[in-house]
């Protein structure tokens, strides 16, 4: 393996910098190059480290913007410094404004504005983003002078902002304006398939180590919450800690860098508790009348009397959730 090219055939990119060969991530690349050509705003949901920035930077550079990408985290943006940070300053506006400076809107001007983490910037702030996402005009602070923003944007968040607009912790109208086109990027657990050839790709990029098929099989049923970022940390961490080049699965073991798969119940067990509290009851209730209706074979009234309610309870929750006996 000596080329670019060779390394882009073995490990395929569906996008720039986004090695995959998932069905889903596969139909996921067609529909953002359809979209990255138009100026409309993306939304972008996936769990941390799933590459959220890296979606984002693969439509700036298919978009064929002659700007640049401005990556602005709004977690890490400190209250007093928004306006600053976003519209820029003149000399002098403030104490300290030793020299006019150039905010994110104005970086941003014919390339794309990506907007990491949205659901964390406080609804004061939210309004002031509105204001110039719908004029497309701001100025700096202490400036007079109106400037048009003609950055595209780009946004993105682990949580579900449907549901935080639901509990008006983010402004409606903010929401319809960042997400004409919504992409929810698959977590790794729903991906699997991509464990093993995302794993050989970091071991190849690192240059020091080749994994065993025990390893790969080993890293795909292992579980990873912190997805794709955790597992090119873990392959990078082998990368220096193990003493030889070819990686065992026990290598992993003994460097004690997974968690071990976890068996089914175990998993959604998980998976409830992770849940938004408002869903919790609902899904276990639904999950338990489902498993009493498995059990007794679609017999309602066994299915009743295992969980000890009335048979009219499982029909009208059976009706409700679409469980066809
Ligand atoms: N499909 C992929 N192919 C190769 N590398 C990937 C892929 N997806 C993610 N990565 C790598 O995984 C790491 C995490 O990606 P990224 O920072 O884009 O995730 P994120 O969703 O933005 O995370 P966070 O929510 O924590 O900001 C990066 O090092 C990125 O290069």
């Amino acid at each position: 393996m000596n080329s670019r090219s060779d390394f882009t055939e073995v490990f395929p990119e569906i996008l720039p910098g986004i090695v995959s060969q998932n069905p889903i991530m596969i139909k996921l690349a067609g529909y953002l190059k359809k979209i990255s050509a138009s100026d409309g705003a993306v939304f972008l949901n996936g769990e941390t480290g799933t590459g959220k920035e890296l979606f984002a930077s693969a439509i700036h550079q298919l978009s064929g913007r002659l700007g640049k990408i401005v990556c602005v985290n709004c977690g890490a943006i400190p209250e007093s410094l928004f306006e600053s940070l976003f519209f820029g300053h003149e000399k002098g506006s403030f104490t300290g404004a030793d020299r006019k400076q150039h905010g994110f809107f104005y970086q941003a001007n014919e390339g794309t504005l990506f907007l990491d983490e949205i659901a964390e910037l406080p609804l004061m702030h939210q309004a002031k983003l509105l204001r110039v996402l719908e004029s497309r005009k701001f100025s700096r602070i202490g400036g007079s002078e109106v400037l048009d923003f003609t950055g595209r944007i780009v946004s993105a968040s682990h949580q579900s902002l449907e549901q935080l607009v639901e509990g008006k912790e983010f402004r409606e109208d903010l929401w319809y304006r960042l997400n004409l086109f919504e992409v929810a990027i698959p977590s790794l657990h729903q991906r699997r398939d991509d464990i093993p050839l995302l794993a050989r790709c970091f071991a190849m990029s690192s240059g020091r180590i080749t994994l065993a098929p025990c390893a790969l099989q080993l890293l795909q049923s292992s579980e990873w919450p912190g997805n794709i970022r955790q597992l090119k940390n873990t392959i990078d961490k082998l990368a220096v800690l193990a003493d030889n080049q070819y990686v065992s699965a026990d290598t992993i073991r003994q460097l004690a860098m997974v968690a071990e798969p976890v068996d089914c119940a175990t998993r959604v067990a998980k998976e409830i508790i992770d849940m938004p509290i408002t869903n919790k009851l609902k899904t276990i209730y639904d999950a338990l009348i489902e498993q009493a209706v498995e059990i007794s074979h679609g017999n309602k009234s066994e299915a009743a009397r295992l969980l000890g309610v009335h048979r009219k309870v499982i029909e009208r929750r059976m009706a409700q959730i679409h469980i066809v006996r």
